[in-house]
């Protein structure tokens, strides 16, 4: 299994959109289905599916999963961390598409309600710790032991390292992007990932690429 770190999966990413010229908009609803397929695979309990979204890419294939649910008729609620003025364009552009579709967005969810959490709240971008309320909410949530699924990366979790950034959400079920991610392979990402499931959304890989890890023989299942 090849692994990747965050920068060398940032790179694939911008070679895809800037080189290949696929639009990143395409990317974020592959990876959106990859998820909802992962969903519809497993036997999650979909009776309140509730999206947590970030302000980026990440946020954005939340956003696009959200809506994916809601036009299966699945009762889902889609809760922002942080402030959606300050989201990248490819959210707005998300949220331009769920008013459209008569999806609007939770203001504040009950955790106890949801039966299922889909994290998309950070990815392999994040670079810092968490911000403290961001911290005391994972914790909350970690408390009360819901089913969550993780969204290429578990929020809290340092993509390359593996290590916890002040507080990382636990994943029954992490569904990955292009290759997995040497965080998820190492320290206590491995554990807090729980099953990862690496999909292919169409990336390309720049023809001369040198990977940095080695290719590992792990639990990490591609599909
Ligand atoms: N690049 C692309 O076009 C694609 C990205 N994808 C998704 O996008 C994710 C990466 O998206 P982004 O690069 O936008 O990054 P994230 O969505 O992971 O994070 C968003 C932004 O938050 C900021 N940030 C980082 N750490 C922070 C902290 N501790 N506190 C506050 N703010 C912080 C950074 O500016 C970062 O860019 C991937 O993990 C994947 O889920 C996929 O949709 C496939 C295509
Ligand atoms: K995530």
């Amino acid at each position: 299994m090849q692994l990747v770190t965050a920068a060398e999966m940032q790179k694939i990413d911008n070679y895809t959109i800037e080189t290949i010229g696929m639009p990143q908009d395409v990317l974020i609803e592959r990876a959106a289905l990859a998820v909802v397929e992962v969903i519809g695979a497993g036997h999650f309990n979909l009776d309140h599916v509730l999206v947590l979204s970030g302000l980026g890419n990440n946020g954005a294939d939340g956003v696009a999963i959200a809506r994916l649910l809601y036009a299966q008729g699945i009762n889902v609620s889609l809760q922002f961390v942080g402030n959606v003025a300050r989201a990248k364009e490819t959210v707005t552009r998300q949220l331009n598409i769920i008013e459209n579709y008569g999806l609007v967005r939770a203001e504040k969810s009950d955790f106890n309600e949801a039966t299922l959490i889909i994290d998309a709240i950070f990815g392999i971008g994040l670079n810092n710790i968490l911000p403290e309320g961001l911290q005391k909410m994972i914790k909350a949530a970690n408390h009360i032991e819901k089913t969550v699924i993780a969204v290429d990366v578990p929020t809290g979790i340092d993509a390359t390292t593996g290590e916890v950034r002040g507080a990382a959400l636990k994943a029954h079920t992490t569904v990955t992007f292009g290759y997995g991610k040497s965080g998820l392979n190492q320290h206590v990402g491995g554990y807090l990932s729980g099953n990862v499931i690496v999909k292919n959304i169409g990336l390309l890989t720049p023809p001369d690429f040198i990977f940095s890890c080695q290719i590992k023989d792990s639990a990490v299942a591609a599909v």
